[in-house]
């Protein structure tokens, strides 16, 4: 408290539009002064990170435990996936895999146990810790939640520490959630907001990367590619 009319003089003298921005924040700390004023001074960002698929193997633990559970039937090769839903392709396979399909999301431990997706974590870490950035880890849990929703949670613990689960957004519709950028391998999020607040980056994954580029759509192709300037891109 006794820095502040210091600190105040010496904004005054350094920038009148600094010391406007000061005058509004007089009956604040010096620590929350300073706070205030970076935020006002440089945009602040909400990143909303996917699970499934961007930060959690989806698609390879499935067919790991599919192939295991079902040995003797046809599977479709992860170069070969096409189209957002596993189990459209495995109905189209053959009828009956539809429901067998499912059926490996719906076991228990399917989705505590899936790998992460390489760089996935520590790119999420990085991001938590710079200056003005909030990330949210935002995912659609399957309606089927004898297992999924803690599961979910539990492999935020596991992978990112029990601070984290802060940062968690269950959601079925992600349209409805703020952010200024959603990083996901779904193609198409659709909701009942027809104009959500962020700004979709698709996520490169096995059943998405024949789609071509939409018009305007940006994508990431893994995490070790320039996640960083995307973040940058939209502080501007
Ligand atoms: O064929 C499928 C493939 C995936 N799912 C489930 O959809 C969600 C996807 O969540 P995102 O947050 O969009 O990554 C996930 O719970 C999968 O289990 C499905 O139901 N059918
Ligand atoms: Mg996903």
């Amino acid at each position: 408290m006794t820095l502040l009319p210091r600190v105040l003089g010496f904004l005054k003298l350094e920038s009148p539009s600094i010391s406007a921005n000061v005058r509004c924040f007089a009956h604040l700390s010096t620590a929350n002064v300073l706070a205030k004023m970076n935020d006002s001074t440089s945009k602040r960002l909400r990143v909303l990170v996917d699970m499934d698929g961007v930060l959690a193997d989806f698609e390879g633990g499935f067919l790991k435990k599919y192939r295991a559970k079902y040995p003797n039937e046809p599977y479709i090769n992860l170069e070969d996936r096409r189209g957002f839903w596993v189990s459209t392709q495995y109905g189209q396979l053959r009828s009956d895999l539809c429901a067998k399909a499912i059926s490996i999301w719906e076991s228990k431990n399917f989705f505590l146990e899936l790998d992460p997706i390489p760089g996935g974590v520590e790119a999420v870490k990085e991001m938590s810790k710079m200056e003005n950035t909030d990330v949210f880890i935002c995912t659609s849990p399957i309606k089927h939640y004898s297992h999924c929703p803690y599961e979910k949670y539990a492999w935020i613990e596991k992978h990112f520490g029990h601070e984290f689960l802060e940062q968690i957004i269950l959601t079925r519709d992600k349209t409805v959630v703020s952010g200024d950028i959603l990083i996901d391998d779904k193609p198409d999020i659709l909701g009942v907001e027809p104009k959500p607040s962020w700004e979709h980056v698709l996520f490169l994954a096995c059943h998405n990367k024949h789609l071509l580029p939409s018009a305007g759509h940006r994508s990431l192709l893994s995490w070790h590619h320039d996640w960083r300037g995307l973040l940058e891109s939209k502080r501007q």
